[in-house]
């Protein structure tokens, strides 16, 4: 699909959408517990769908009300060893395939991951030779379908933090299965760790003990989810950041359905404009950002990687320069974020300098627009778009369809927040 987008200021309320990671952990924990849990989800995307299509592949079942998911499984009867390798569709979604890998191993099932996009290219060691260490049989890694196969076997996992912290989770949602006692041990710092947090939330909710120690985790075995007799997914803060993000070089916005206390990271949006200038409150469940004049900034990407895309823009258009560091990892994204953020703010007209670890940007009163391609990635189209709002002519994104990923509503929110939109099947 393409758009075009009319250089218009977005303004006004949108309600967030369900957060991603949390729909993820949610139906993943739901489905290993014994008894049918309740999930509220007010809204789909391809990732969540992905989840739960492997889940559903795995013989979970949803039965749907609305936005509401009956999730049942039969965790008994899921057979170690079949014959038949079950098929489970993870598309391009990074957070299923790697927190399903060491739960299907845990399980002892026989699948097959099949995967597209990039999802084949971004990595999988050392998780990968972590799971072949404790019984896993794993067919070549960049080729799909990815084969597992075998039993994995309580142990200690040692896995540097610094690659993708959704080995961490994957390794924290299937340990607690296994009949032994186990330990995570992080032989680096630990990078996006308030998704870690996010996982540890989820799995005490669910009944699940894990401690943190000096080193990582330990995780004693044998142990049972608990069923949920409801449970609601909580407001996306890394896709509100675009609204809240546009607010900030536009017109005031206010995002509701927010959680102040959530654990998801990129709730740092709030500062992070704040200190560039922006006016951020915060109240009842919802943010509302005015803009001011924004000025650059040095921003740490370790924690908050998925913020990046859509900071860059409004570095973009800040006065002075933006330093954007730590974010090596960003290169193993739904597509290199760092090159594709640098080439799609310059082809708009920025002036941005791709580092080997992250971005510099150098502000300007306004971009000029022109036509860019989404690399394939959401939050790349994503950030495009609020870009538009700040160009003087329009802006042409080729690929955006790249949006289902994460948001698939995400153009129609754009005109309600009276955005001028052009969509285009090709
Ligand atoms: O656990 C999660 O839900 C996620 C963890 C992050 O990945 P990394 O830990 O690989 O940085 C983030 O970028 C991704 O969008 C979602
Ligand atoms: C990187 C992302 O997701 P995943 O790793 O789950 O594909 C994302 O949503 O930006």
């Amino acid at each position: 699909m393409r758009v075009l987008i009319e250089n218009r200021l977005l303004g006004g309320s949108v309600r967030a959408i369900p957060s991603k990671s949390m729909a993820h952990r949610h139906f993943i924990a739901a489905a290993l517990a014994e008894a049918p849990s309740r999930v509220v989800c007010p809204g789909m995307s391809e990732d969540i769908k992905a989840t739960m299509d492997c889940l559903e592949a795995m013989g979970v079942m949803f039965n749907r009300k609305k936005s509401e998911y009956e999730v049942m499984s039969e965790t008994k009867k899921w057979s170690a060893g079949a014959d038949e390798a079950l098929k489970l569709p993870c598309k391009e979604s990074g957070s299923t395939l790697r927190f399903l890998l060491p739960v299907v191993a845990a399980l002892g099932i026989k699948v097959e991951f099949h995967e597209e996009g990039r999802l084949p290219q971004r990595p999988l060691s050392p998780l990968y030779e972590e799971l072949q260490k404790h019984g896993c049989r794993l067919s070549p890694q960049g080729v799909t379908p990815l084969r597992c196969q075998g039993k994995l076997e309580a142990g200690i996992y040692e896995i540097p933090g610094n690659i993708s912290s959704q080995f961490i989770t994957g390794l924290l949602f299937a340990l607690p299965l296994l009949k032994g006692d186990s330990e995570i041990r992080l032989t680096s710092a630990l990078e996006s760790a308030r998704y870690v947090d996010m996982t540890l939330q989820v799995l005490k909710q669910y009944g699940v003990v894990v401690s943190c120690t000096e080193e990582g985790f330990q995780i004693p075995g044998g142990q049972s989810y608990l069923a949920q007799q409801s449970v609601q997914i909580e407001g996306d803060w890394s896709n509100a950041a675009f609204w809240l993000t546009a607010a900030a070089m536009g017109k005031k916005i206010t995002v509701t359905c927010l959680d102040e206390n959530s654990t998801q990271g990129d709730k740092k949006i709030l500062d992070i404009l704040k200190r560039m200038g922006a006016k951020v409150e915060q109240r009842d469940w919802e943010a509302t950002v005015t803009p001011e004049r924004l000025d650059g900034t040095d921003i740490d990407a370790g924690d908050i990687p998925d913020l990046v895309p859509i900071l860059a823009a409004a570095a973009a258009v800040s006065r002075g320069k933006t330093r954007i560091y730590n974010a090596g990892r960003l290169r193993l994204k739904e597509s290199d974020r760092l090159k594709s953020v640098s080439q799609v703010l310059n082809g708009l007209g920025g002036q941005v300098r791709e580092l080997e670890d992250g971005l510099e940007i150098t502000g300007r009163e306004r971009l000029a627009g022109g036509r860019v391609d989404a690399a394939g990635d959401h939050r790349i189209a994503m950030m495009a778009a609020v870009a538009a709002m700040v160009c003087e002519n329009p802006v042409e994104i080729c690929g955006a369809q790249a949006v289902n990923k994460s948001y698939p509503g995400f153009f129609e929110d754009y005109q309600s927040l009276g955005g001028k939109v052009v969509m285009e099947q090709i």
